[in-house]
């Protein structure tokens, strides 16, 4: 990972074991997601009380809020196996079969971001939630046939970044619907203290708040940021992480105190530095920073928007009067929500759909 996407929610290859270090195992370690968290007890120990797997769950929420780790606590907690697959891994139906009827009864299968689940697959799917059974045709042509095969009762997790592109049936067989959201700087700071006491790295009250404030609500981008400053903190200092090591920290990585990256400030700075604030089209803006306008949609606004920094008008792109403050320029007249009006609550707003 370079320091580009330090930021980005999205986990990188190389980190996934630095990730599994702080996961949580049980529901009384996942911070925060308070709702969520009752409604899963409530579901996992009613299942268990009356001996039979529970509904099937989808989890939903963009990357990085814990649903991967909420499926592995859902199988903790009942004391099932888990088996992991995800939708772009099942390219055929048969290789669903051949999961469905290997499970042993009580398992939680895990199917990341199932919204990319082929089509054949998925109606494969819905009779296995519904009725435990799958019909495997075998043979081509006017001699194939379809045997009924049972499947143990087994619970599903879905979990998609996408909930929006789940079909209406697939969807309505989710007993159980949790949506995550971003997370407070608050719980972030909770978050923060826990990850750094397994990691045995010393953190102060304000290094933690200091941490919180850059992590867009994330608790994945919450983490690889404490890795970071711990990194500087034991190289250039003595080992603690403090408001101070943070902020000289998050400075060499060019993480500014919204969490912004280059890019992030790139964008904004050309926005009002070169087209006055705007509108302007995304390609001209792209240009102006050279990138591909894909990233700049895709990688940089998601997040700008959701900070109220940026706006996206019919007429083009638009840097609010936030964004000016935030580059500690003085907006003009009549710039796009130059009052200042206070900037939009981050953590509740959702962008699960772009
Ligand atoms: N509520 C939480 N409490 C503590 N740690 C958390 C929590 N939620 C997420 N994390 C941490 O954040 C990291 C990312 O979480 P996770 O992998 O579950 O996200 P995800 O929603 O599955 O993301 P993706 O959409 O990219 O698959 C994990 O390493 C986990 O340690
Ligand atoms: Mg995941």
């Amino acid at each position: 990972m370079t320091d580009d996407n330090l930021v980005s929610a999205y986990v990188a290859d190389a980190e996934l074991d630095a990730e599994a270090s702080v996961r949580p195992k049980r529901l009384d370690e996942f911070i925060a997601q308070h709702r969520v968290r009752d409604q899963l007890d409530l579901l996992l120990k009613g299942a268990m009380r009356r001996g039979s797997p529970p509904d099937h769950i989808l989890l939903s929420g963009p990357p990085g809020l814990g649903k991967t780790t909420l499926a592995n606590i859902v199988a903790a907690e009942l004391g099932a196996g888990i088996r992991v697959t995800s939708g772009p891994a099942i390219e055929r139906s048969g290789d669903l079969a051949a999961i469905l009827t290997s499970l042993t009864e009580g398992d939680v299968l895990f199917i990341d971001e199932i919204h990319r689940i082929a089509k054949p697959a998925e109606e494969l799917l819905y009779s296995a939630m519904e009725d435990f059974r799958v019909d495997v045709v075998v043979g081509k042509g006017p001699g194939a046939t379809a045997i009924p095969l049972d499947v143990e009762p087994f619970t599903l997790v879905g979990a998609t970044t996408r909930s929006g592109l789940l079909t209406g049936p697939m969807r309505d067989r989710f007993g159980f619907v949790a949506h995550l959201d971003f997370y407070s700087p608050a719980d972030l700071e909770t978050l923060l203290h826990r990850s750094a006491r397994i990691l045995g790295v010393p953190i102060t009250d304000d290094g933690a708040t200091e941490i919180s404030g850059r992590s867009r609500g994330t608790p994945r981008i919450a983490n690889r940021l404490l890795r970071r400053v711990r990194d500087y903190a034991e190289v250039r200092a003595d080992g603690v992480v403090t408001v101070t090591t943070a902020r000289e920290a998050l400075t060499v990585y060019d993480v500014d105190a919204l969490g912004l990256d280059r890019l992030d400030r790139a964008v904004l700075t050309a926005l009002v530095d070169s087209f006055r604030g705007g509108p302007v089209g995304l390609s001209t803006l792209a240009v102006a920073v050279g990138e591909q306008p894909d990233t700049v949609e895709e990688v940089c606004e998601p997040f700008l928007v959701r900070a109220g920094l940026l706006a996206r008008t019919p007429r083009g792109r638009v840097a609010t009067g936030a964004a000016w403050h935030h580059l500690g320029r003085t907006p003009p007249n009549g710039t796009f929500a130059a009052d200042n009006a206070p900037a939009p609550d981050l953590f509740s707003i959702d962008v699960d759909e772009p």
